[in-house]
């Protein structure tokens, strides 16, 4: 019988308040870089680090999160965190993507360098590092070099063409009335603008 490779998955999770080009742009570098045969957008339920702001309903994000990633085959979105109770943690993400699988799977957990800096923080650090490998990607600002490996996280560190956008500075922009076209997809765009996000 031939064995079939086993396939390699990248979990890309976010808050997406809105999804960006800098999102799309690291999925994509990094599912080309490291051979990924999928990347899993997995939108926050309960982005327990951001709790002294103001996210956005589930429901909005996942809805923005799928429309801007349809356009790509490689690209999907789970929505398991969003469906789970309680504050969202990466060890438990990983858990809920392996089991959407009926083969093993290499899961690999993309994240930009400012979260990489933060991930010493994160629940159940050394558990989630022996489940996962990050791959970790450059964002103006910030030096992945910050990352503190002594849990045993396995980063391997690619460059992506800097793109310097955050989804506050998107919601920021659209607050001040400025446009976010061209930084975000054409249909999240709309869909800003349709449902009035961030005006206020
Ligand atoms: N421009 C970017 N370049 C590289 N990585 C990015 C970029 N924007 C976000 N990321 C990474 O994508 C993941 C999800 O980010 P998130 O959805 O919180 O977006 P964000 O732009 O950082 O949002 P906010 O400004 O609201 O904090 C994180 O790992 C983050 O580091
Ligand atoms: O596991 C944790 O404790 C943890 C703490 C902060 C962030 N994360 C994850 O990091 C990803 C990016 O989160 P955020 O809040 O920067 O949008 C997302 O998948 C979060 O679930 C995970």
């Amino acid at each position: 019988m031939v064995e079939l490779p086993v396939r390699r998955i990248g979990v890309f999770g976010g808050t997406f308040d809105p999804p960006h080009l800098g999102h799309l742009v690291a999925a994509s570098e990094a599912a080309f870089r490291c051979a990924l045969d999928e990347v899993v957008f997995v939108p926050t339920g309960d982005p327990w680090q951001k709790h002294h702001l103001k996210v956005t309903d589930a429901a909005a994000r996942l809805a923005m999160t799928r429309s801007a990633v349809e356009s790509d085959p490689l690209f999907r979105v789970s929505t398991c965190d969003i469906e789970r109770d309680g504050a969202t943690y990466a060890v438990d993400t990983i858990a809920d993507v392996r089991a959407e699988y009926d083969e093993d799977v290499e899961l690999y957990f993309i994240i930009g360098a400012d979260s990489l800096a933060n991930l010493h923080t994160w629940h159940r650090v050394e558990e989630l590092c022996k489940a996962v490998k990050f791959i970790a990607l450059n964002r103006p600002g910030h030096s992945r070099r910050e990352v503190d490996t002594s849990f045993g996280a396995r980063v391997e560190f690619i460059d992506m063409p800097a793109v310097d956008v955050s989804s506050t500075e998107c919601r920021q922009r659209v607050r001040d009335g400025r446009p976010i076209r061209y930084l975000v997809p054409d249909a999240v765009e709309a869909y800003v603008r349709e449902h009035g996000l961030y005006r206020s």
